[in-house]
Formats: C-alpha cells, structure tokens, sequence
C-alpha cells in the first residue's frame, strides 16, 4: 500500500536517511525502531513530502507520489500525525475537529466516529486545545488524522511524552484501529513492546540505515534489543 523504496533524505547538503526501503502493507501495520537521531522522523517527512527526499521511489496504492506536494498526499489518503500531539492550540477540541470535516461529505459521521473512537473527547469539546493534558492532545491528533479518512496512518512516536497511565489507553486504541483491517499504519515507536505488539514487520534503523528487519510479535524482541544495542 505504501512502498518506500531506497530513500535518500536530509536537510540542506547533510543526508540523514542512506536508502531506506520499507512497506507498509494493504491493512497492515509497519514498525519503525531505533535510537533518538537515527533518522527515523526524517523518513517520515519525506514520505509526507515535508521535506524531498533526495533520491528514491515512493509509491501509495501503487502510484508514484514521489514528486506530489503534501497536499496531494494527503488527497491520496496519506495522514500523518506528527510528534509533540499538534493542534490548533487556540481552538476547541470541538472547533480543532469541525476545521478538518469542514467540505467533507461524511463531515459530521466522521466526527462522531472519531469521538468514538475516543470517547474521553466527548467531555472535553469546549475545552481549548492548548489546555489539554498530552494524553488528551494525542488523542484529539489521531483524531483529526482519521477525519481525513486515511488509507495509510502514519504516527510519529504517538506514546512519547505521556504520562504512563494514558499510555496504555493510546496503545489499546492504536491497536483497536490496526485491527479494523482496513486502514494501513507506519508506526515509528521507541517502545519495543508496543511496535511489536501492533505491527506485522519491523525495522530498525540505525544512522539512518535499516540493520534489521523482520516480523511483528513478541518473539521478535530479543532480535529487536540486539539490533538497537549496536
Ligand atoms: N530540521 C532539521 N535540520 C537539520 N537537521 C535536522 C533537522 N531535523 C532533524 N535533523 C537531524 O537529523 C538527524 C535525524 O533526526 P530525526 O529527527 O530524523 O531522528 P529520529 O530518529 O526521529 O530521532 P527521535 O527519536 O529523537 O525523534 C539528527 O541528527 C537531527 O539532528
């Protein structure tokens, strides 16, 4: 569904991702492991399409959208749901919802789906973005990225920074959205457990190289300790 096939990205004239390739299957769930600096966010960026990556083929439903704008991305069913739980801090939960329905046939469906989803939402939709817990600001952005009625999800570490007891929440309802079959999720996650858990494949990367691949479950964690302990 989403195939990364040997990206090359970075910043100015610094490469930080060598030839990375990975797939994300139709439906499926796809890993991405490694150390703070590995390159991991970088790759992201680029298969968004926030920052070009510099060679490589990336292809969505088999289309190449290597050269597409992020807005094109995302009209091609890409989301991407970065780190640090973005909002717009100065609107509701509410309003931070209503401004990605707005246009959208399903507008009012999709909302309601999405507080479903995430019921502790439903309390909280008069309350200013800015003002909610990081649990809550994941949530709220996970929210909005399924609003826009992905085929591919991509989350940035969706359980970095929260306080361990919503932690478990986040990844049950990760979980829950992997398990629907119909929607294909790149997970970059530190927590080896939980990757492991939600995902069919792995890989780790390492300086922006991939040193391990394999598949999702818990029998795969020693390999995966191993990997990031080069
Ligand atoms: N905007 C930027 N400009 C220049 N260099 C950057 C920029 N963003 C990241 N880098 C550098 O690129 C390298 C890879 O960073 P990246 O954020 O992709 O790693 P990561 O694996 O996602 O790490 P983390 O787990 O800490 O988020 C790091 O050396 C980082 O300093």
């Amino acid at each position: 569904m989403l195939e990364l096939v040997d990206i090359h990205a970075g910043y100015g004239r610094t490469e930080v991702v060598h030839g990375v390739s990975l797939t994300v299957p139709e439906g499926g769930v796809a890993a991405v492991m490694g150390h703070n600096g590995a390159g991991k966010t970088t790759l992201l960026r680029a298969a968004v399409g926030l920052i070009k990556a510099t060679s490589g083929t990336i292809l969505l439903g088999g289309e190449d959208i290597t050269s597409m704008r992020p807005s094109a991305r995302v009209a091609r069913g890409l989301a991407y749901v970065p780190q640090g739980q973005q909002s717009f801090g100065q609107l509701t939960t509410s309003e931070n919802l209503q401004v990605v329905a707005d246009g959208r046939k399903r507008g009012k469906a999709l909302i309601a789906e999405a507080l479903d989803l995430f019921p502790a939402l439903k309390d909280l939709l008069d309350r200013r973005a800015g003002l909610l817990s990081g649990g809550q600001r994941q949530q709220l952005a996970i929210a909005r990225a399924l609003i826009t009625e992905p085929k591919v999800l991509i989350l940035d570490e969706p359980t970095e920074g929260i306080q361990p007891n919503v932690v478990a929440e986040i990844e049950r309802t990760i979980i829950d959205l992997t398990r629907r079959g119909d929607l294909s999720v790149l997970l970059v996650e530190q927590h080896i457990g939980f990757a492991l858990q939600a995902a069919e494949h792995y890989s780790v990367l390492a300086a922006g190289h991939v040193t391990s691949t394999g598949t999702g479950g818990a029998d795969s964690a020693d390999a995966v300790r191993a990997a990031m302990a080069i």
